[in-house]
């Protein structure tokens, strides 16, 4: 008999597959780890935008997240699209209840400008959800929402950084995608209330940057269920999202998705000495 690490997705259902639940647990199988997952809300939506949004009731994401807690447990777990205060209390409340810790991706706005969390949601996310992140992972646009600090340089960024991690955050990695100022590289910085260290890779020029940031939360969620540190996840999933990134899929007429196949074919590329 095998035992397998467990990680779970609490988070919303993208249709087209290539963001929310459907990329995160593409993504864990990918890294071998055991995916789970508690529906916040369902998107219909593909490569052109959102098209429509029907949230669950907190009741029905609770019960979601019993199932895991009573019965299959897990090893590492991360929040996406939480969309409303409600859902992020009762999320929060069912974390503190199982005495786990989350990755949490505070997930605001979609590629083609749909509000994926209600204005109001953001003080949720500050007062009840950040004491629960072991790492949030904010871009850009969403590191100024939560701490009030536009960021236009690396300074404004570690300030940003600092001040999430005020907020209860015991790791903060504020990812570069969105970086105006960085035309070669996309860079992401990783406070751990003591230093700042960043992960740097090519900046690849491509439409299809669809579920960037939920397929990097995924790969770090991955990694700490498989028990390796923080700072090796980050390596992990940076190194994941590149790969998914760089060796793109030709789907949808819009933004599509990334390739979440290409990490474990590079390797095998690479074993075979291609
Ligand atoms: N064009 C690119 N080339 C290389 N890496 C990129 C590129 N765009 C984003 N990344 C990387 O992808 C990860 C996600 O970053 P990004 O800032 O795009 O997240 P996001 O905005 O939350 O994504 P989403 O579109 O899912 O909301 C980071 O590791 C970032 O460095
Ligand atoms: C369901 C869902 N979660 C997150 C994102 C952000 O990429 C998205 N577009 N859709």
């Amino acid at each position: 008999m095998r035992t397998v690490r467990k990680a779970l997705t609490i988070a919303g259902s993208d249709s087209g597959g290539g963001a929310g639940i459907q990329a995160d647990l593409k993504t864990f199988q990918e890294l071998g780890v055991y995916g789970t997952s508690a529906i916040t809300a369902v998107t219909a939506q593909n490569t052109l935008g959102v098209q429509d949004i029907y949230p669950m009731s907190p009741k029905m994401v609770a019960a979601q997240i019993d199932c895991i807690g009573e019965d299959i447990g897990t090893d590492a777990l991360k929040t996406g699209m939480l969309f409303s205060a409600d859902i992020i209390i009762t999320v929060a409340e069912r974390i503190n209840h199982y005495g786990w810790q989350a990755i949490v991706d505070p997930v605001m706005i979609a590629k083609g400008g749909a509000s994926l969390l209600q204005t109001e949601a953001v003080e949720a996310v500050k007062k009840y959800l950040m004491p629960c992140a072991l790492v949030v992972t904010p871009n850009i646009p969403e590191a100024e929402v939560l701490t009030g600090v536009r960021i236009s340089t690396e300074e404004d960024k570690k300030h940003a950084a600092v001040l999430l991690h005020k907020l209860g955050a015991k790791h903060v990695i504020i990812k570069g995608g969105h970086d105006e100022n960085s035309h070669d590289s996309a860079s992401d910085l990783l406070y751990n209330g003591q230093d700042f260290s960043y992960f740097t890779s090519a900046r690849i020029p491509t439409k299809n940057t669809h579920g960037t940031g939920c397929t990097f939360s995924a790969a770090l969620t991955a990694g700490i269920a498989n028990g390796e540190s923080v700072m090796d996840s980050a390596k992990l999933a940076k190194d994941f999202i590149q790969m998914a990134i760089q060796d793109d899929l030709n789907i949808g007429k819009g933004h599509g998705p990334t390739n979440h196949f290409a990490y474990n074919h590079r390797r095998v590329e690479m074993k075979n000495g291609r």
